[in-house]
């Protein structure tokens, strides 16, 4: 039985993304340094973001996702290293600001106007044409689906629809990057899907997401390709399948259930089988590359007098590759 983790990738041997292959990186950050106050937030940070791409950014709660979305805004600027958006310098430049869309975490609209009536006064502080502002407040609103609740007042809105609206003042400029910060926090399943819909039709017509979540089966079932921020870098980065191979190969989780909690000496003899311990004290886990191990388990068990209630072989998932990566990193 093989209880230890695979060793962890070499990062320079990862294989170029698929969607770097259709041009060069429409945004790029190349060794960026970020410190706030106390902390070095972000320590020598990489990462490109190419046309028409949806990209999935994880990491534990302070590893700053927001701050780097922040460097592509131009809202800050890294103590050292380099940003490049759209070929410009978000910070100084006007031009990368005008096609960057930023979606913030927290519901930034007028409670007490319309939905329409927020779009409104939203397209026209992005600098819009007051001709061009109708068809752009309808075209944002039919691509986020918000159009049946137009005329309702912001505060009156669920959640779901209140982050539709978020979403939508942020697509009237036509944006050809689109940041969202935690976009399905606290929405329910049909506000989640209906954003998902959203997202992969601006990914067709070529606009490039990068998002943030916390949800790992968003990740998995949205995003081209993920990163997990870790110790101030990219700890991980590429399409999911591609992180699980390179990081697990052929192996599997083993995992057993005991009937019963063990005492010391059962987790002595469970450890010496080379299981270790989660955080359900019933279960118990090995990665195992063949079935022989797996099956030779229960009887091995037996042996030192522990009794099984079930035993399972589980599949990598994107849990686990964040469970490596940032048991690494703490
Ligand atoms: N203005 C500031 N001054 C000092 N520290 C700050 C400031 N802004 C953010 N930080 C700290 O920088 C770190 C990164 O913050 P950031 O908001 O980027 O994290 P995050 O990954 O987006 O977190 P979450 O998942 O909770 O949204 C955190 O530890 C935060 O407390």
């Amino acid at each position: 039985m093989e209880a230890a983790i695979p060793a962890r990738p070499i990062l320079s041997s990862i294989q170029e993304p698929a969607a770097a292959r259709r041009g060069p990186p429409i945004a790029r950050l190349d060794g960026v340094h970020v410190g706030l106050g106390e902390r070095k937030v972000l320590q020598g940070l990489s990462l490109s973001l190419y046309q028409g791409e949806i990209f999935a950014l994880l990491g534990r709660n302070g590893t700053g996702k927001t701050t780097l979305m922040r460097l592509l805004t131009g809202q800050l600027r890294p103590s050292s290293g380099d940003v490049r958006v759209f070929g410009g310098d978000p910070a100084r430049d006007a031009a990368p600001r005008r096609m960057t869309g930023l979606v913030p975490q927290d519901i930034a609209l007028y409670p007490r106007l319309t939905v329409r009536e927020n779009l409104e006064v939203m397209a026209g502080m992005a600098g819009l044409p007051r001709r061009e502002i109708p068809s752009r407040v309808a075209e944002a609103m039919v691509l986020v689906q918000v159009e049946d609740r137009q005329r309702d007042l912001i505060d009156h809105l669920s959640g779901g629809y209140k982050r539709r609206a978020n979403i939508a003042a942020a697509l009237l400029t036509r944006p050809r990057l689109l940041l969202l910060d935690e976009p399905t926090a606290g929405v329910d399943v049909d506000a989640r899907l209906a954003l998902h819909r959203t997202l992969r039709r601006l990914r067709e017509e070529g606009t490039s997401v990068l998002l943030t979540t916390h949800d790992l089966d968003e990740a998995r079932g949205l995003a081209d390709r993920i990163g997990i921020l870790a110790c101030g870098r990219m700890a991980e980065e590429g399409p999911v399948g591609d992180i699980l191979r390179r990081m697990f190969g052929d192996r599997r989780e083993v995992v057993a259930t005991l009937s019963r909690e063990p005492d010391d000496v059962v987790k002595g003899s469970l450890e010496r089988l080379g299981l270790a311990p989660t955080a359900n004290p019933l279960e118990w886990t090995a990665w195992s590359t063949g079935l022989e191990s797996f099956s030779s388990l229960p009887a091995a068990l037996r042996r030192y007098g522990i009794d099984l209630h079930e035993i399972r072989l589980r599949e990598p998932g994107l849990e686990h590759v964040l469970a490596h990566v940032e048991g690494a990193g703490s």
